[in-house]
């Protein structure tokens, strides 16, 4: 089977199931970005714990695209619950089984996930591959030098 046939104008990924029983990346509407991907293990996170949880999928992406791991915003929002490297970026020549860092970053109350259970979205992308050459001058730009809070308007420092 070819991954790169699309399928109804989408691009088709091969997904291999490690875990018989866990379903494939789904989209819950049409036009979302994510599809969301479940625990295949029932985990318990203590507050400010955290833990790299398999879904017991594999997949092999086309050349030219990656996929990436999202946090989901109703878990962030109601949970605490986050990905320590948001987002993950799943390679389009890795094979091995997609895993999800999740952190609780609640102060108080353990987070209980029970096999099936939604823990993470993934955004398939088409990525560019880049040739970095050496410069000893880069080109100007209006932005110049300035980064980190240069524009200013930091909460932290009113
Ligand atoms: O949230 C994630 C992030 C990554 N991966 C997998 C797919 C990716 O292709 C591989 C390597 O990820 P990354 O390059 O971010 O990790 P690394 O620490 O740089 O490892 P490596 O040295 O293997 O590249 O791990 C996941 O399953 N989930
Ligand atoms: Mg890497």
């Amino acid at each position: 089977m070819s991954t790169t046939s699309p399928e109804g104008g989408r691009v088709g990924i091969a997904v291999r199931r490690l875990d018989p029983g866990v379903p494939l990346p789904e989209y819950a509407h049409p036009g979302d970005a994510g599809a969301d991907l479940c625990t295949s293990i029932d985990v318990v996170l203590e507050p400010g714990e955290r833990a790299t949880v398999p879904t017991g999928l594999a997949i092999a992406l086309p050349d030219g695209y990656a996929a990436f791991v999202h946090p989901r915003s109703g878990l962030a929002a109601r949970c605490g619950v986050t990905l320590v490297n948001a987002p993950g970026t799943v390679d389009a020549g890795y094979r091995g089984e997609i895993k999800v860092t999740l952190i609780n970053t609640d102060k108080d109350t353990p987070v209980k996930f029970t096999r099936g259970d939604r823990i993470a979205q993934l955004v398939v992308q088409r990525v560019e591959r880049a040739v970095f050459t050496e410069a000893g001058e880069l080109p100007g730009s209006v932005r110049g030098e300035g980064g980190f809070g240069s524009t200013g308007g930091h909460a932290a420092q009113r």
